[in-house]
């Protein structure tokens, strides 16, 4: 797609969106809440007359084509299953509508149920069916139409966590199985980075980033990337570069003036810049070389395997996200205890005051 934009009148929902989907990927929209994925999606399906731009599937540009011919199937958050019929009519329904022979829809249907593993429950009504098997028959209604490309808006949101990772991994053999191009709409960043081939990141109606899922990890472009992919999220620092040379910085931290080194490409850079330090919680560690940081810690949560500590430090909003392994002594933290906090030069993110982030040197040794 390139340039496509929505507007409700006045109301500027898209704002050119230049895209480009390859065929059998499994490509995940990602974003906050009203920053038009859904909108994006149903686009592309047709629901939504776009307002500028050009849509094409497979070659052919599909603005002016009705949904039911863009050879897509969308699966909806509410399922929208056919309450008075059962499992196979519901699945069996599009077949009969577009006239395909009886035999063909048995065929299909019952191959359909058997890759969603609900071929025993084709005689029942939806409400007999718990939230996950509901689900199942959406996607099985989608596979009977063998589509150039499945679209999902937020198929999990309804059911309970455990379910959502089973249906996670439900999600990923299907594209294993079927290679066909798939869509998925989600604000669940956890979920976009295990599904996902690619990922596309948006906010307020516009692209921040598209790639891979560690790509998007490793090399945010921006703040927001930086602070929406990755969990628990990324730190930030407010602070001033006190001197440049090739390949690192030196940053003043705002607050408490303790300076770290970042081995950040420095280019366009200059002394007196303001810009933001990103850590994630993860490369933290406790004590070491360099780049240290005095806190006491404000709060554990020990997991068991994991250990986070909220450590409060001069000048920032909230208390430093620290995750440390739960062995090495890390579920032993208290509360109240001084921790020398350790932030490698080579894990630390810097973006200039535009957000936009300095390029990172390689980093082999946090990689593994
Ligand atoms: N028919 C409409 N008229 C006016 N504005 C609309 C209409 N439909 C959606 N919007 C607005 O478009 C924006 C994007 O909505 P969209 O549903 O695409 O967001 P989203 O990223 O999918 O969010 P969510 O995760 O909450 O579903 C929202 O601000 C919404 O209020």
């Amino acid at each position: 797609m390139t340039g496509v934009e929505k507007a409700y009148g006045d109301i500027r929902i898209l704002h050119g969106i230049d895209l480009e989907i390859r065929d059998g990927e499994f490509m995940v929209f990602v974003g906050p809440s009203g920053c038009g994925k859904s909108t994006l999606l149903r686009s592309i399906a047709g629901l939504e007359e776009i307002t500028g731009g050009t849509l094409s599937i497979g070659g052919r540009v599909v603005n002016d084509v009705p949904p039911a011919e863009r050879g897509i199937a969308m699966v909806f958050q509410s399922y929208a299953l056919y309450p008075h019929m059962n499992l196979f009519d519901n699945m069996a329904f599009g077949l009969k509508l577009a006239k395909v022979p009886k035999a063909e829809i048995e065929t299909a249907v019952r191959n359909a149920a058997k890759i969603l593993h609900i071929e025993h429950l084709l005689d029942r009504k939806p409400k007999d069916l718990s939230g996950g098997q509901r689900q199942r028959v959406a996607i099985g209604r989608a596979i009977v139409r063998k589509p150039e490309v499945f679209l999902f808006d937020e198929p999990l949101s309804n059911l309970d966590a455990a379910l959502r990772v089973r249906m996670r991994y439900e999600f990923a053999k299907l594209h294993e199985d079927l290679k066909t191009t798939m869509i998925y709409v989600t604000h669940d960043q956890v979920e976009a980075m295990t599904l996902a081939d690619r990922i596309v990141v948006l906010s307020a109606g516009k692209v921040e980033q598209v790639g891979s899922p560690l790509e998007l990890y490793e090399h945010p472009r921006n703040v927001f990337v930086a602070g929406f992919i990755g969990s628990p999220k990324m730190n930030f620092v407010a602070g001033e570069l006190v001197a440049v040379a090739p390949g690192q910085v030196s940053v003043k931290l705002a607050g408490s003036g303790v300076v770290l080194r970042a081995l950040v490409d420095a280019a366009d850079s200059r002394v007196g810049d303001a810009v933001t330090v990103g850590v994630r919680p993860e490369h933290i560690r406790q004590g070491g070389p360099d780049n240290l940081l005095q806190s006491t810690v404000a709060f554990v949560e020990s997991l068991g395997g994991l250990t986070f500590a909220y450590c409060p430090y001069p000048g920032l909003e909230e208390p430093l996200t620290c995750q440390f392994e739960g062995r090495n002594g890390a579920d032993r933290l208290r509360s109240g205890q001084a921790l020398d906090l350790h932030l490698p030069a080579e894990a630390l993110y810097v973006f200039n005051a535009q957000g936009l982030a300095l390029r990172r040197l390689a980093a082999p040794e946090l990689a593994s």
